[in-house]
């Protein structure tokens, strides 16, 4: 087994460490450095297997309960677990076995542990490639899965832990004209399933493209920006949004609270030859009258759990009660820089109710000129079962089964009457 593979190895159960022990979520150990230190590649397989334990993290579990009398310290069973998941995807046993052992026999505090951790995963590799596909599909915790349940039922929540379990593919928006690689979604975005390294795709230097969820290209499909147009994009990094309204030819205002997540809408901006204004602001501070608004606002991101396994083990939802709020505040200051007869569209990449539907309920009715467009809502590829009583537009991970899912979204266009 090289070094290298080791060495991902123990990064991957650092991150695991970090997000099962502190609570941590992968993109903040990431923003901190935990990886700094790897080879570009095996960043990345430090970071895949991170992943991929997380959504099999309760296959692992079970297989390994069998073989342990009681639970070990946390990063002896991030390795145990780690082993198993690779042992059960048919990674190489003796590969697994000894990287793993060399990892906890180097640990001073746990190094007595190693005989413990050869047993069990030989063990493992003998029985866990077999049981593994016939076991249940990972379930989300109670405290997120309870509240999904009763608003979307158990069969939608059960068809959500398919595709949070599956993982996403990787979708692109594509600027007019231009091409991307892959298979054309029934909305226009383009899907590849494999990708590998982005940047060494077809297009990604001429910035022909960019990354973006075929769930997320939706609210600016929703918005239809014209050339031309005044749009602020009031909670715009990283930027995909942005973008999209830019290569419409508008004259966007891309403002977000973060100097350090600007920093990527401007790489984004150089990298396609597009154009913004960059604005480094408090969105609920922020003074002006626009013709139009997109309103992505900080939310739960329960509808990224695919792409982002790591969410449900970090969070307990004590946070967003805080958003929820943030959200009302932030719809209704955006309101207030809408010109009259402009469109604003709320979105949030949720699963939530109380982030989507709720909250535009309540504006509907708090707000005497607003109305919910839902002819906006009808663009290319949208069915007409996932438009909401309140006229908004659902999107959930569970949809599209088979093609690889979409992020869970909620996107509302609303009008400011004359
Ligand atoms: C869902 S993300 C936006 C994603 C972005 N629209 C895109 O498509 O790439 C929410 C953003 O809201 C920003 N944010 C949070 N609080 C804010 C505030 N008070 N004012 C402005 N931006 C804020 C965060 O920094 C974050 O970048």
């Amino acid at each position: 087994m090289s070094d290298n593979a080791t060495a991902a190895r123990r990064s991957a159960i650092y991150l695991l460490d970090q997000i099962l022990g502190d609570g941590r979520l992968m993109s903040e150990c990431l923003a901190a450095g935990a990886l700094e230190r790897l080879a570009p590649e095996d960043r990345a397989r430090a970071q895949r297997l991170a992943l991929q334990t997380l959504r099999g993290l309760e296959r692992a579990d079970r297989l390994l309960d069998n073989h342990l009398n009681r639970t070990p310290a946390l990063t002896v069973h991030n390795a145990l677990r780690l082993g198993a998941v690779e042992l059960c995807h048919g990674e190489a046993a003796h590969g697994v076995v000894n990287s793993m052992v060399e990892i906890v026999g180097r640990s001073r505090k746990h190094g007595r542990l190693k005989g413990l951790v050869n047993a069990v995963l030989r063990k493992v590799a003998a029985e866990g490639p077999e049981a593994w596909p016939k076991m249940r599909v990972p379930r989300l915790p109670e405290w997120l899965r309870d509240p999904l349940i009763m608003a979307w039922g158990a069969e939608a929540v059960t068809g959500m832990e398919l595709a949070h379990f599956e993982g996403a593919p990787l979708d692109f928006s594509v600027k007019p004209g231009a091409t991307a690689p892959g298979e054309m979604l029934p909305t226009g975005s383009m899907r590849v399933r494999d990708a590998g390294q982005v940047s060494a795709l077809p297009g990604y230097d001429r910035g022909d493209w960019w990354v973006q969820d075929a769930a997320a290209a939706l609210p600016v499909r929703v918005l239809a920006p014209k050339a031309g147009e005044k749009i602020l994009d009031l909670c715009a990094a990283p930027g995909g949004k942005s973008l999209q309204l830019a290569a419409a030819g508008a004259d966007v205002t891309a403002l977000d609270i973060s100097e350090s997540r600007l920093e990527r809408v401007r790489e984004n901006l150089t990298r396609t030859g597009l154009m913004a204004t960059v604005i480094a602001a408090d969105a609920l501070e922020h003074q002006g009258q626009y013709d139009a608004i997109l309103l992505d606002a900080p939310c739960s991101a329960t509808g990224t759990i695919r792409r982002h396994p790591d969410l449900p083990f970090a969070k307990d939802g004590s946070e967003f009660g805080a958003l929820i709020e943030l959200q009302t505040q932030m719809l209704a200051h955006a309101w207030t820089l809408l010109k009259p007869g402009g469109r604003l569209v709320y979105c949030t990449c949720s699963l939530l109710p109380d982030e989507g539907e709720v909250q535009v309920e309540e504006a509907l009715q708090m707000y005497p000129d607003m109305q919910a467009d839902r002819v906006a809502l009808q663009v290319a590829g949208v069915e007409a079962g996932w438009i909401t009583e309140e006229g908004g537009l659902r999107l959930r991970p569970d949809y599209w089964p088979g093609t690889g899912g979409m992020d869970g979204f909620y996107i509302a266009c609303l009008t400011k009457s004359t």
